[in-house]
């Protein structure tokens, strides 16, 4: 499998705590993968890595065939390389309706100079369709986001995100707050975008964990501790010892 992102050697420290140690790692193109750890793990400051929010102290982090470095690029310019990110609270427009709100993630990817000129046509239309397909939410598109369920919600962000056509995407906690239904249509979801794109998600729910049926990252202390099914992992003595074995 060739490498979508290939994070090697890196070091973060603030305020001499060395956050993320020597960590290294690599997803796939099409890959669905875990990362699970302790807090203060160094998952969202990981994430933040990736996104061009923090910059480390050594390492280096490619992305792409041509292996470009992240490193050299800004957040906005990382976005634009196909790094999508979604955060754990959802931040859809709650006035506007889940077509609207799509439609605007569609205008958003495109070229400053082009938005200007922007004028919603049949393609679009089509796209914001295809696009609540995709999520589970062709049912709704005229109704307005702030009635949405919490999961909805969630699943209208990711169909935001998609819209920009990222290449990997990085989710933070996606099961947090959703009812077992959502949970089941949430995993579904990710499995399915994990076919055509990297999808990364950092979660803590190892029943959902187990349920994504994906290769499992365990971090500690800003290191890969463990890799493997899940399984694998959690037989794992140091996971068991520094995660599993807690309270
Ligand atoms: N901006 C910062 N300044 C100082 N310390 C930070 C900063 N960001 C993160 N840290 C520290 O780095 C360590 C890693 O934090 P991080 O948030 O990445 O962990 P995490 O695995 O995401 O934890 P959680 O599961 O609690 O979200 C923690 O000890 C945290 O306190």
């Amino acid at each position: 499998m060739t490498a979508l992102l290939e994070v090697s050697g890196v070091s973060v420290t603030f305020d001499g705590f060395r956050a993320i140690n020597n960590l290294s790692f690599s997803i796939g193109a099409q890959e669905l993968r875990a990362i699970i750890g302790p807090n203060g793990a160094g998952k969202t400051t990981f994430m933040d890595i990736v996104t061009g929010k923090t910059r480390p102290d050594k390492g280096s982090v490619t992305f792409g065939e041509r292996s470009v470095s992240l490193l050299s690029l800004s957040e906005a310019e990382i976005a634009r390389a196909g790094v999508g990110r979604k955060f754990q609270r959802p931040t859809v427009f709650e006035d506007q309706t889940v077509a609207e709100n799509l439609t605007m993630a569609l205008k958003a990817q495109r070229a400053p100079w082009r938005v200007l000129f922007w004028k919603e046509g049949p393609d679009d239309r089509a796209r914001v369709q295809a696009l609540a397909e995709e999520v589970g939410l062709a049912d709704h598109l005229p109704r307005k986001s702030g009635e949405l369920s919490h999961g909805q919600k969630q699943w209208l962000e990711i169909g935001m995100l998609l819209a920009q056509e990222p290449r990997l995407l990085l989710v933070d906690e996606p099961a947090a707050g959703m009812t077992l239904a959502e949970r089941e249509h949430t995993t579904q979801l990710l499995v399915e975008m994990a076919k055509t794109r990297a999808v990364v998600v950092v979660e803590h729910d190892m029943e959902f964990v187990r349920r994504l049926n994906c290769k499992v990252t365990v971090l500690h202390e800003g290191a890969v501790l463990a890799e493997g099914s899940l399984d694998h992992v959690t037989k794992n003595q140091q996971v068991i010892e520094v995660y599993l074995g807690r309270g």
